[in-house]
């Protein structure tokens, strides 16, 4: 499995060389097997990688969207990950609707348990391709946070999770062990507040303290950051 350091100059060139580097790895992925299943991510520099796919020429009727996280809110809350992806990038391309796999919102008549077990059962087995996270300044991704229940979980799954200590409360996410059957593993992270995170992420931290440690593709796992977040990284990781 590689492990591979990517420092862009600043942010934009974090989310343009991303954007760049996520379309060449699906249209590889699609010149090897029928369909490309890629777990997308919220966060602003998530979003921002999405705004900046539109318009590249990418086979979106063999592309399946997937979420490693949600925020369980109705389904036009704006503090919808799918939400926004549409608005940034799904609405305006040519993506079938049966490739989009939304985790359940709040109105669709399921309360979170029975959200995360339909969820669960639409995942199934899948091994998705390319799993794109950010990260937040505590080292949480998609919604598996410090000190929770859902650090503890094994298996692949999506969990329902309760009192997130970043609103809103209630978000489904999917399990370390869902997040890690996937070859590809790609962190996303700018900016100078998740330099301590990032540095903690790339250590041997436990996943329970850190989530972010505990997150890996079978293939490569990828960091893919900008000066800021990796100011406090160890020089010979710098090398
Ligand atoms: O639901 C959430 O809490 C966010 O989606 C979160 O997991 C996000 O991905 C990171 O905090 C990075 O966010 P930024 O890209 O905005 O720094």
């Amino acid at each position: 499995m590689s492990r591979e350091l990517v420092i862009h100059a600043d942010r934009a060139a974090l989310v343009a060389e991303t954007a760049d580097r996520f379309a060449a790895t699906i249209t590889a992925v699609l010149a090897e097997q029928d369909e490309c299943h890629v777990a997308l991510t919220g966060g602003s520099v998530g979003i921002e990688l999405l705004a900046a796919l539109r318009g590249r020429a990418l086979d979106w009727a063999r592309i399946h969207c997937w979420w490693g996280d949600e925020r369980f809110v109705a389904a036009a809350d704006g503090d919808r990950n799918a939400l926004q992806a549409r608005e940034a990038l799904l609405d305006h391309v040519d993506i079938p609707a049966a490739n989009v796999h939304e985790l359940p919102a709040s109105d669709a008549g399921l309360d979170l348990d029975a959200a995360a077990i339909a969820a669960t059962a639409e995942l199934g087995d899948r091994v998705l391709d390319l799993v794109l996270l950010g990260m937040g300044p505590d080292a949480h991704v998609a919604s598996l946070f410090p000190g929770h229940d859902g650090t503890d979980v094994e298996g692949a799954g999506v969990i329902a999770v309760r009192d997130s200590p970043k609103p809103p409360p209630e978000r489904l996410s999917l399990t370390f062990d869902a997040l890690n059957r996937a070859p590809r593993v790609w962190l996303v992270v700018a900016g100078d507040d998740k330099a301590s995170a990032l540095a903690l992420a790339m250590s041997t931290a436990d996943r329970h303290e850190v989530p972010a440690a505990g997150v890996h593709g079978t293939r490569e796992t990828r960091y893919l950051v900008d000066r800021a977040a990796a100011s406090l990284l160890p020089d010979g990781m710098l090398d």
